[in-house]
């Protein structure tokens, strides 16, 4: 069982876009300990969302992390523009590229803490070779490309298994995709201790829901040592 601290990182993918300056100052005022990224291409993932000029617009209404989850291919042209445009952790997916080290060494080379991703269809095993150049694993627990969707339940071996490979190592292992305060419980259980959650923090978008959501996601993934 992990012992690293539980996070949680709200997307703001669920924002209203209209006001995503104010969305994210409710979600740093409510409580998150992250803000999550969401940057789609229409070609990695089957959606697009927005890029590097949107994101430096509104990095100056936080000081909380930016934790940016980059769904695109290829990957490498862009670490320098979200490095720049305020990203604290830039993650990649394992799948966007043939030359996955390179890319991390690019990230930490911009001073950034390099996360990589894994969609549900590959293995942990793939991260074996690189687990000594990361900063924070992503286990995906949907198919990455859109905000709402249900949690895979085989995900939940797959955080067993990325536990196990992490030991010891100062590494977040995050999860992403469907978590609510239902399923955060079993999920920190596994062993993840970064949560990533959408569609349950801001379903509705009133700023007023927001705090008690990520309390209930925070309070059910630290009753797993209950
Ligand atoms: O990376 C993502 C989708 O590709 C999002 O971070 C994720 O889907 C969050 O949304 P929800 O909590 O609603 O599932
Ligand atoms: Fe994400």
């Amino acid at each position: 069982m992990t012992t690293r601290p539980i996070r949680i990182a709200p997307s703001i993918l669920s924002a209203d876009f209209a006001r995503l300056g104010e969305e994210i100052a409710s979600i740093d005022a409510a409580g998150a300990d992250y803000i999550h990224v969401d940057v789609m291409d229409g070609h990695f993932v089957p959606n697009i969302s927005f890029g590097p000029l949107v994101m430096a617009s509104v990095r100056k209404r936080t000081a909380k992390p930016f934790d940016v989850h980059l769904m695109i291919a290829p990957v490498d042209p862009y670490v320098a523009a979200f490095a720049k445009a305020g990203a604290d952790i830039i993650t990649v997916h394992a799948e966007a590229g043939p030359h996955l080290h390179r890319t991390l060494q690019a990230i930490r080379a911009e001073g950034k803490k390099a996360g990589v991703a894994i969609n549900p269809a590959t293995p942990v095993s793939a991260l074996e070779n690189v687990i000594g150049d990361i900063d924070l694993l992503l286990i995906m627990s949907v198919n990455p490309g859109f905000g709402g969707q249900s949690f895979i339940p085989q995900s939940l071996a797959k955080i067993r298994q990325a536990a196990a490979l992490i030991g010891n190592r100062p590494i977040d292992l995050e999860v992403d995709g469907g978590i609510t305060s239902d399923n955060a419980r079993d999920v920190a259980a596994a062993g993840a201790n970064v949560f990533v959650a959408g569609s349950s923090v801001y379903r509705g978008n009133d700023a007023a829901t927001y705090g008690p959501r990520i309390s209930a996601i925070r309070n059910a993934a630290s009753s797993r040592l209950a």
